[in-house]
């Protein structure tokens, strides 16, 4: 899995780097320099003759572009360098190479192009030739707020002259911590990224404007990005493939995962169906469905390998106070449990939830209606000592936590470690990118998944992929992570064979096989 920082983070990094090791800034822009160099000429090739736009801000992302500028221009290209601050508001290593580069500008043969041009209006651009190359040097982790005025119209210059963009660092104008567009941002055909990537290059808009992105090793020991506490991944598929359970050859049915769900009331038989079948799906040897009793026929139709136990309801039909006994039983001869897709909000129903979560001592995966019941009961789960699995999306971690969802939406990252430290759980937060966080603190980004899985049963599904690989014996977080991440690749196959508005929860449910299959074969990261 590969390791990635906030902006903050990567700075703390470089100062460390900088000021404990003694490696000057300037090394630093140098490598930087060279790296967006070696993932010009292998993305986009030879630059010899070819016309190049760089355009710097006043930050050291900027110097990182007049490096790259000097460079391309000792490979032959022709080199327009477009300053967008005055040149005496430039400083440290930044002014370093602007003073180099006019020098450059000074002795250089007549013939050859090599021009420093301080812009002051992006109309000024139509005195040059069409770019074929475009270097965005203007904004990097040192970006914040809004992009406005000149900046503004440079960077919606570039998106409309479509040379070949290159984007050091950052695709300027896009938040480096949360991939969210700060009023516009260039959009990038490759992006090189210094040290390690940034979560804004993985979450929101970062998943598109970076286009390529190449991680450059600008010479800081990897030890320091230990040493600064970064603890964010992005998932690949070798993450997957090296969690997945593997089957002794003496197994039978309950060895594999017993697993018993809470789930299921009237209107809602099918998150009861989908939420025990997936656990199945993804290999538990033996899942029983506890439903309200006067559901349990209509289950006996809609589950085969799936064993129902019909519960004592209310007299809504729902999960009653008097199956507390029964369940207690079953939960005796659990590994996991599913509490909560389909369970609906009954009162009554609610309290028998408390009471089986109070006294959890097995793993489980609490979801949908089962989470409500924690609402303003989160302290319970401080005291379990048991692996549980939340699988909330933004709406009821809002409800949860009553934390704003523009705020969980906007730094899930932080959010969900927070909370997963807090509570002690490994804490699933869906959403348009799902993250997955430890109560070590370390979360996980998911890369798979689309649109077209928001649909109803979507989350019933994940519900029991996690549950069924906490059956076969993974931990909780490394179960959530083999779920999130097959889900998605189930959702992505089905998006392929249906595309994103035919596809329903039962289509992701039945690509699972594929997507598991997919991972297997899976040779590289
Ligand atoms: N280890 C590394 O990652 C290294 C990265 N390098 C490069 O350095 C930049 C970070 O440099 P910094 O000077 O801190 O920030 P920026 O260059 O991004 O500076 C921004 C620049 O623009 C001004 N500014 C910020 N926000 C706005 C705004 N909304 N509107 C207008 N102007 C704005 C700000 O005042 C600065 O002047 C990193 O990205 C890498 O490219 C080092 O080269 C090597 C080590
Ligand atoms: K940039």
């Amino acid at each position: 899995m590969l390791l990635v920082a906030s902006p903050e983070e990567i700075r703390k990094c470089d100062s460390y780097a900088i000021e404990k090791l003694g490696i000057p800034g300037i090394l630093l822009m140098e490598n930087a320099s060279q790296g967006v160099i070696q993932s010009i000429l292998m993305k986009y090739g030879g630059v010899a003759g070819k016309k190049v736009f760089v355009f710097c801000g006043g930050g050291n992302n900027g110097g990182d572009g007049l490096a790259v500028a000097r460079k391309l221009f000792g490979m032959r290209a022709e080199v327009y360098i477009f300053l967008l601050v005055a040149p005496e508001k430039l400083h440290g290593d930044t002014k370093t190479n602007y003073e180099i580069a006019l020098k450059i500008q000074k002795d250089k043969p007549k013939t050859d192009t090599f021009e420093i041009i301080t812009l002051k209006d992006v109309k000024e651009l139509e005195k040059y030739p069409k770019p074929d190359l475009v270097i965005d040097a203007i904004f990097g982790t040192g970006f914040k707020g809004k992009v406005q005025g000149l900046f503004y119209d440079v960077i919606n210059w570039i998106n409309t002259v479509r040379a070949y963009t290159v984007s050091v660092d950052i695709p300027s104008g896009l938040n480096g911590d949360t991939g969210e567009v700060e009023g516009i941002a260039v959009r990038a055909d490759l992006t090189a990224t210094m040290g390690l990537a940034k979560t804004g290059l993985m979450l929101n808009m970062g998943k598109i404007l970076p286009g390529k992105i190449y991680i450059i090793d600008i010479g800081i020991p990897s030890f320091v990005y230990q040493l600064m506490g970064i603890k964010t991944y992005y998932l690949e598929s070798l993450d997957v493939k090296r969690r997945l359970p593997v089957r002794p050859f003496n197994v039978h049915k309950y060895s594999c995962g017993k697993i018993f769900a809470l789930v299921g009331s009237p209107g809602l038989t099918g998150a009861a169906t989908m939420s025990t079948l997936s656990a199945m799906k993804v290999g538990a040897g033996a899942v029983i469905a506890g439903v309200p009793e006067s559901l349990s026929p209509i289950l006996e139709m809609k589950l085969t390998e799936v064993m129902k136990l019909p519960l004592p309801e209310t007299n809504e039909h729902t999960i009653g106070w008097n199956a507390l006994d029964l369940i207690e039983e079953y939960i005796e001869w659990a590994d996991v449990l599913i509490i909560g897709p389909g369970i609906s909000k009954n009162y009554e129903t609610k309290q028998v939830i408390l009471n089986v979560i109070k006294k959890l001592n097995k793993k489980a995966v609490i979801d949908a209606d089962g989470l409500n019941a924690l609402v303003g009961n989160l302290n319970i789960l401080k005291s379990l000592h048991n692996e549980i699995v939340l699988t909330p999306h933004s709406g009821e971690f809002s409800r949860l936590t009553d934390l704003p969802i523009e705020k969980i939406e906007r730094e899930k990252i932080e959010v969900a470690r927070n909370f997963a430290v807090e509570y002690g759980v490994v804490l699933v937060l869906k959403g348009d990118t799902t993250v997955i966080a430890n109560p070590e603190g370390e979360v996980f980004i998911n890369p798979t998944g689309n649109p077209g899985m928001a649909t109803a049963g979507s989350g019933d599904v994940l519900t029991g992929m996690i549950a069924g690989f906490m059956g076969q014996g993974l931990s909780a977080v490394d179960a959530s992570i083999c779920g999130v991440y097959l889900h998605g690749l189930a959702g992505d196959i089905a998006r392929d064979k249906l595309g994103e508005l035919p596809m329903m929860a039962m289509d992701i449910l039945n690509a699972i096989p594929d997507a598991i299959q997919k991972v297997i074969k899976e040779e590289k990261g």
